[in-house]
């Protein structure tokens, strides 16, 4: 039985998820809040290896079932190893990424059906589902060119033709409109500290016991 807070940080390439987690979290902290911060892919050996393996510019023979699964893989092990333990001895975890990716990246933006994704995600997590999943957009343009300008390695993913990126930020706007008490979405568009102080702020309304 999970007693802890699983909140999830959803969004397209260069919203900021990474830059804001990382401000947050000491912020949290300090509040004596015990959190595990962590990503998918990866947070752990096994998914940080399938992640190496879906996500190295070379590999472009992976084609959208193949990834579809090797993400969720990913999901199942991370969720045994590391998210489920924490949860169980009550404790905040924050993932950078959860099912919400695979629904826009290989559903909405693949174009695998949405139903078949949804089965997957369902299998891989038991239905496990997160509390609060903070969604920040921003236009694909400007969000691309914060990755280009980055000092983060450049993925496959990120190689991908604009218009997937379009429809990528298209599915997130849908699963938004289709889970409004879960999915906040924030104006990832604002200045660093403008969308830190709206995270924290929708984080302390919906969790006043934790900010
Ligand atoms: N609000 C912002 N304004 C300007 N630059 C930002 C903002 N948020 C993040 N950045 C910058 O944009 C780049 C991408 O940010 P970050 O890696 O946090 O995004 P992300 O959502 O985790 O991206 P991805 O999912 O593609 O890895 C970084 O160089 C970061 O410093
Ligand atoms: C979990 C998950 C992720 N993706 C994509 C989204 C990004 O392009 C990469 C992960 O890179 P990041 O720098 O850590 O954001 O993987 C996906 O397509 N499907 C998923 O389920």
């Amino acid at each position: 039985m999970n007693k802890g807070i699983l909140i999830t940080f959803e969004g397209p390439e260069g919203a900021g998820k990474t830059t804001i987690l990382q401000h947050i979290l000491p912020k949290l902290q300090a509040n004596g809040v015990d959190i595990v911060a962590t990503r998918e892919p990866g947070g752990i050996r096994i998914a940080e290896a399938i992640r190496e393996i879906i996500l190295a510019p070379e590999n472009t023979a992976i084609d959208g079932k193949t990834e579809l699964l090797l993400f969720a893989a990913a999901r199942r092990q991370h969720l045994n190893e590391k998210v489920l333990p924490a949860l169980s001895e009550n404790k905040l975890v924050i993932i950078d990424r959860f099912i919400d990716s695979s629904v826009a990246y290989q559903g909405y933006a693949r174009g695998i059906a949405v139903s078949d994704v949804e089965m997957i995600n369902q299998f891989a997590t038991d239905g496990l589902v997160p509390d609060l999943t903070l969604y920040f957009d921003v236009d694909t343009d400007i969000g691309l060119s914060r990755v280009m300008s980055g000092n983060r390695e450049i993925n496959r993913l990120d190689l991908e033709a604009r218009e997937m990126h379009e429809k990528v930020r298209a599915g997130y706007q849908k699963i938004a409109e289709q889970n409004p008490d879960r999915l906040i979405k924030i104006d990832a568009s604002q200045p660093i500290d403008a969308v830190i102080a709206d995270t924290l702020s929708v984080i302390s309304r919906r969790f006043p016991e934790i900010c």
